[in-house]
């Protein structure tokens, strides 16, 4: 038997970061930068208004009151879109819109709100200060300036500054490509129900969306038969396609382990016992001239779960660019003891109890079996019990990691009214609102 940090680390020290390539902005969601992304313009590109109101020189209208207000001739509109290189004669303003330029000699804008709104003559009751609603070139991004560094993930936000900025693609890692094969002559495809001796697939869509849920390209292939020639064709079939293979089931030592069978035959995949609980029956290595990595997870539900999360991702967010943890396990203190398999690191799936006790309170969530599924869904998280630890103890401490890519410290259940009471939380308002029109 090997531990699991030694599983890991082989896992790690193999995979690398897929090769960049260059991405339509549109098409790199999710991916890391493969390069520093400089502005190819300023931001603001132009002196532009934040109102909508009028544009003027502040020294024309310092004097204004309701009571003595100042007017002054309008020469016109200037709306967001105008490319009209304009200039203001001093004792005059300009109708401006919001985001629309700032023409030469203008250094303020009133918001209409505090004129007459006059489309010829304006009559101003509170003069701006010099600079008032104006947003200056270059106020948030100098051009030339590296607003993205190599590394960095594109989400949403960091999208629309690269856009913002000038450019239309980017050199990335691409996202990983992956695709789970189900083996088991006892499989059927989700949909049925099952007879006799019948499995429903349940492991493929799970890793399929655990894969989608890191953020990477995940397919499947179910229900592939227990014969090593069906399973080889599958595998060499994939290898072009993908960047990883997961496969599932047919690893333990079952006289149909075809999967065992074929691997150990081809490429490098190496076929170990680890000390964890569940996960134990785990196999390692890369396939073809493309050397793709393939994990051949066990069958049991729980347990390749348990592996994909322990093995799987940390290698996947590798290949993608990204640290293999990208948040570090938090402490949870057990409400009740319970008992762990000897010289096994067991990854226990636990509830969170209360996220407001520091540090978190977990109790075990049902069934810990490794076939136990309705434990596994109703887990927040994965307490790790040392392999030194046979006990755990009412009140024990235990690091725990988060299922579904979550921290176990957020909060991964609707909060109490109580909770709610006196904190803006907008989402609470529109529950309320869809409570009471249905
Ligand atoms: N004599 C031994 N038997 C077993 C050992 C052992 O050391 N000696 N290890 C046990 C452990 S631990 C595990 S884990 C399993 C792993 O078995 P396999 O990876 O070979 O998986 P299968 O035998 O194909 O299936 C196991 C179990 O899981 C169900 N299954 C399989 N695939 C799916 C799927 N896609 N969706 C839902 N459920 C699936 C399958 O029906 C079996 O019930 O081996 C133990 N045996
Ligand atoms: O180690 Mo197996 O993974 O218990 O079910």
């Amino acid at each position: 038997m090997i531990g699991v940090e030694e599983h890991l680390s082989r896992i790690l020290s193999t995979v690398g970061v897929l090769p960049p390539t260059r991405r339509s902005l549109d098409n790199a969601q999710g991916c890391v930068l493969a390069e520093d992304l400089r502005s190819r313009v300023s931001l603001p590109g132009f002196d532009n208004s934040a109102m909508d109101g009028y544009v003027l020189l502040a020294s024309d209208t310092e004097r204004a009151t309701e009571k003595f207000p100042v007017r002054l001739p309008v020469d016109g509109d200037i709306a967001a879109g105008d490319t009209t290189r304009r200039r203001l004669r001093p004792g005059h303003a300009f109708r401006i819109m919001t985001g629309a330029p700032v023409p030469e000699g203008a250094d303020a804008v009133v918001p209409v709100e505090q004129t007459d709104a006059g489309v010829e003559r304006v009559t101003i009751y509170q003069g701006p200060g010099h600079g008032a609603h104006i947003r200056p070139q270059g106020e948030d991004v100098r051009q030339g300036q590296v607003v993205l560094r190599a590394g960095t993930r594109l989400g949403p936000r960091q999208l629309a500054l690269a856009a913002a900025v000038g450019h239309g693609d980017a050199l990335v890692v691409p996202l990983p490509r992956v695709v789970v094969v189900s083996t088991g002559d006892e499989l059927i495809a989700p949909g049925s129900v099952p007879g006799f001796g019948e499995v429903v697939d349940s492991n493929g869509p799970m890793l399929a969306a655990a894969a989608r849920d890191l953020g990477v390209v995940a397919s499947r292939i179910g229900g592939v038969a227990d014969e090593p020639e069906t399973v080889a064709r599958v595998l060499r079939q994939q290898l072009s396609r993908v960047d990883a293979i997961v496969t599932t089931g047919g690893v333990s030592m079952g006289a149909y382990d075809a999967v065992k069978a074929v691997l150990s035959q081809l490429g490098t995949v190496q076929f170990d016992r680890v000390a964890m609980q569940p996960g134990k029956p785990q196999g390692f290595g890369v396939l073809g001239e493309e050397e793709i990595p393939v994990f051949t997870l066990p069958g049991n539900p729980v347990s390749s779960l348990v592996s994909f999360e322990v093995f799987v991702a940390p290698a996947l967010r590798r290949m993608a660019g990204r640290a293999p943890f990208e948040s570090a396990p938090v402490v949870a203190r057990v409400e009740e003891g319970f008992r762990s398999p000897a010289a096994k690191t067991q990854f226990a799936r636990v509830v969170v109890t209360s996220h407001d006790a520091e540090p978190l309170r977990v109790r075990l969530a049902g069934g810990q079996g490794s076939h136990v599924l309705g434990s596994l869904a109703e887990a927040h998280a994965l307490a790790v019990v040392p392999p030194d630890v046979a006990q755990v103890e009412a009140g024990d401490e235990l690091l725990v990691l988060g299922l579904d890519g979550t921290n176990p410290g957020d909060r991964t259940h609707a909060a109490t009214a109580g909770e709610t009471a006196g904190r803006p939380w907008f989402g609470a308002a529109a529950v309320a609102a869809a409570g009471s029109a249905g």
